[in-house]
């Protein structure tokens, strides 16, 4: 919390005591009041007593109208910065994050806990200390009429307050709103395939109990809820019963005088109110545990450490790297060693699931390796933040998103329009600057598409460039004509391709197989060699 929360807090907090002690002190009085007009005082003192009781129901009414407005200002702000702190956490490792996260999964944890969380405030952390403050002033004040019927008073404030509630821990989940949204999510995704194999009902049928389950999730909360409220209220009532007894055994016995007891009652009755809610704090204390577990989850990967090596980045090292996925029982790669130079153009090639995109995925360290490590420019970079390293690098996935938008807009380059005209035209991309382009690009080509992708990151100045498949729908012409434009360049080209043509261009050729670097050499030395790139060859 920042000073203005803080302040805002505390406001919060005087004006919920003062709103609480004011409904106390209107229902003393009230109380009060009834018994001196039985005694049929003088006029004036009935007046003046009104007039208080007037005076102390404004109060209330002012002082919880700036309790509610004060407390949702302080909620609010703590939201908003829930929200974009998520988001700051989430973002440098957002790739990563998709693959090894369900998509419904990040998405309850930016709604649903983010709004569990700032319910925190007002459930768990705040009603307690309104509930104590108000009980110690009334007991300051009950005090001076009857010591016993305070420690009774004071009893049942620990009773409800702190006994009571142990009792009501979160019900057992039948299935949490992660699943739910999870598969809900995943439901939507794969509809039209689920339509097309025809398991449209059956996933449609397992949704719904899902859907039950969710919902009786959500009644056993709630039950839970009303029932501790309820055994809190139970217990403000036995209260009130019990001071009336003790009351008026005390106006029997001279200790109490008579003109009293409706007042010790209604402030019995009333300052319960406070204490009432206090039998849900654990439940919802719980439900933001959990929320805050979930969405702090990302925060230690946030944290960069280190600085970005010396100068640009253009070599890299990978000494004995092994990665194996989490919950996979066999290493997608084995101790992998290589130095590429600055400046050397390096095609990654092999059989599909020999484990070169995870190669890809550990040099632009969406992944870390499990064992051994990556070293840019010699300095190991693996606590460095995405957004910092990627500044260097040239990177081009499988996928690329499109905006709505133009082909300028698209290209997210501050370039002159001319240098981007001419790139374009390298590429034989017939485009004007202008021209539109719909979301997802759905108006290109997959090969118009991926010749986008490539100037985007061609017009980068970046020392570096970083390309999974980037030639996968380009005809055999296409890509040596692209191949050539690329290698042209003075930059560290490192190029994933499933793409057997133009592979004499490049500098070397890592042959991923089996999950291991089996050969790094040029075309004609493995040519020559009649190794595994030599086989692949033949069976092209
Ligand atoms: N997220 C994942 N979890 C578990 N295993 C994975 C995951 N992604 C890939 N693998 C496995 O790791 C191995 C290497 O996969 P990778 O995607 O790196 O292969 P690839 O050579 O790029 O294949 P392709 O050419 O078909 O894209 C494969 O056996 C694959 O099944």
């Amino acid at each position: 919390m920042i000073l203005s929360e803080k302040k805002d807090f505390l406001l919060a907090l005087l004006a919920g005591t003062i709103s609480g002690l004011t409904a106390v002190a209107l229902f003393a009085q009230s109380g009060f009041l009834i018994s001196k007009a039985a005694l049929l005082p003088p006029f004036y003192i009935i007046l003046i007593l009104t007039a208080f009781l007037k005076l102390f129901g404004v109060a209330k009414s002012a002082s919880k109208y700036a309790e509610r407005y004060i407390s949702h200002r302080v909620t609010f702000s703590l939201l908003e910065k829930i929200r974009l702190r998520f988001f700051q956490s989430l973002q440098p490792y957002a790739h990563s994050l998709l693959s090894s996260y369900r998509g419904g999964d990040l998405l309850t944890r930016m709604t649903k806990d983010v709004d569990t969380l700032q319910q925190y405030f007002l459930r768990v952390a705040y009603p307690p200390l309104v509930a104590l403050l108000v009980f110690f002033g009334t007991m300051l004040f009950t005090i001076w009429f009857s010591i016993w019927i305070t420690l009774l008073l004071l009893v049942s404030v620990i009773l409800c307050s702190i006994i009571l509630p142990l009792l009501w821990q979160k019900p057992k989940e039948i299935t949490s709103q992660q699943h739910y949204t999870e598969s809900l999510t995943e439901y939507f995704y794969g509809l039209t395939d689920l339509t097309v194999a025809g398991k449209r009902p059956a996933a449609e049928q397992a949704l719904q109990q899902l859907s039950l389950d969710f919902e009786q999730n959500i009644q056993n909360e709630e039950k839970q809820a009303l029932k501790a409220q309820l055994v809190n209220q139970a217990t403000a009532l036995s209260t009130a019963f019990a001071v009336v007894i003790l009351g008026a055994y005390f106006v029997t016995t001279g200790a109490l005088d008579g003109l009293y007891l409706a007042m010790l009652l209604l402030i019995a009755l009333t300052v319960f109110e406070v204490a009432i809610p206090l039998g849900t704090v654990p439940l919802h204390k719980a439900k933001a545990k959990d929320a805050f577990v979930r969405l702090t989850a990302f925060d230690a990967a946030a944290i960069s450490t280190q600085a970005l090596p010396q100068g640009q980045l253009q070599t890299v090292q990978a000494n004995n790297v092994s990665y194996r996925y989490p919950n996979s029982d066999f290493q997608a790669l084995q101790d992998i060693s290589f130095t590429i130079n600055a400046g050397e153009k390096i095609a990654i090639v092999g059989p599909s699931g020999a484990g070169k995109s995870t190669l890809f995925q550990l040099l632009i360290q969406n992944l870390q390796p499990s064992n051994g490590e990556i070293l840019w420019n010699g300095d190991n970079t693996a606590q460095i933040q995405h957004e910092q390293l990627w500044g260097q690098m040239g990177i081009m996935l499988q996928h690329n998103h499109f905006f709505s938008g133009t082909i300028k807009e698209n290209l997210l380059s501050e370039k002159e329009a001319g240098q981007m005209e001419q790139l374009l035209e390298q590429l034989q991309l017939p485009f004007s600057l202008e021209q539109e382009v719909l979301e997802n690009a759905r108006n290109l080509s997959g090969g118009e598409q991926q010749r986008l992708a490539l100037a985007r990151v061609l017009l980068r100045d970046a020392p570096i460039y970083l390309l999974d498949e980037p030639f996968a729908h380009l005809d055999s012409s296409l890509t040596t004509h692209c191949t050539e434009l690329l290698l042209t360049l003075p930059q560290t080209v490192i190029c994933i391709t499933h793409k057997l043509d133009a592979l004499a261009l490049f500098d070397r050729i890592f042959v991923i197989y089996e999950h291991q670097l089996v050969e790094a050499d040029h075309y004609d030395e493995l040519i020559k060699k009649q190794g595994i790139f030599y086989h692949m060859q033949q069976l092209k």
